[in-house]
């Protein structure tokens, strides 16, 4: 069984490593949305692979870290594309939540990317 939690925050960013006149090279800001999701067999007695407050509660140092922040001075997000921000979650969530299978980050209604741990 998968399940899921979506998550959003609001932050600003600029990309460092784009060309001169890039538009993403301007300092911008996105309402991200985050989706994580962890696989696993469902627990019989609880009726559940893992509480969705355990995911919540173990999201929630990241959000504060994130939510109305400037990305580019959050510590290993130098360069915060949605790429590096899907792997730096991922990093950050794991040991919390074992069964961890994905995180995908939207930076838009139409462009994000999902990181499976490799
Ligand atoms: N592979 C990546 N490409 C881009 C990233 C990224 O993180 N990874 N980020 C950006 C910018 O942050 C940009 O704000 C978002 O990109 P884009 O989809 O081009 O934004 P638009 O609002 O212009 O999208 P449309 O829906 O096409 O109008 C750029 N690239
Ligand atoms: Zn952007």
């Amino acid at each position: 069984m998968e399940l899921f939690k979506e998550f959003t925050f609001e932050a600003a960013h600029r990309m460092p490593e784009v060309p001169e006149g890039h538009k993403c090279g301007r300092l911008h800001g996105h309402s991200y949305r985050v989706t994580v999701r962890l696989e696993g067999a469902v627990e019989p007695k609880a009726g559940w692979v893992v509480d969705f407050g355990e995911v919540k509660a173990a999201f929630k140092p990241l959000e504060e870290r994130l939510d109305h922040h400037y990305l580019n001075e959050v510590d290993g997000l130098s360069n915060p594309t949605s790429e590096n921000l899907a792997v730096w979650i991922w990093d950050r969530l794991s040991a919390a939540l074992p069964t961890l299978s994905a995180v995908t980050v939207r930076e838009t209604c139409t462009s994000g990317c999902t990181y499976r741990g490799t």
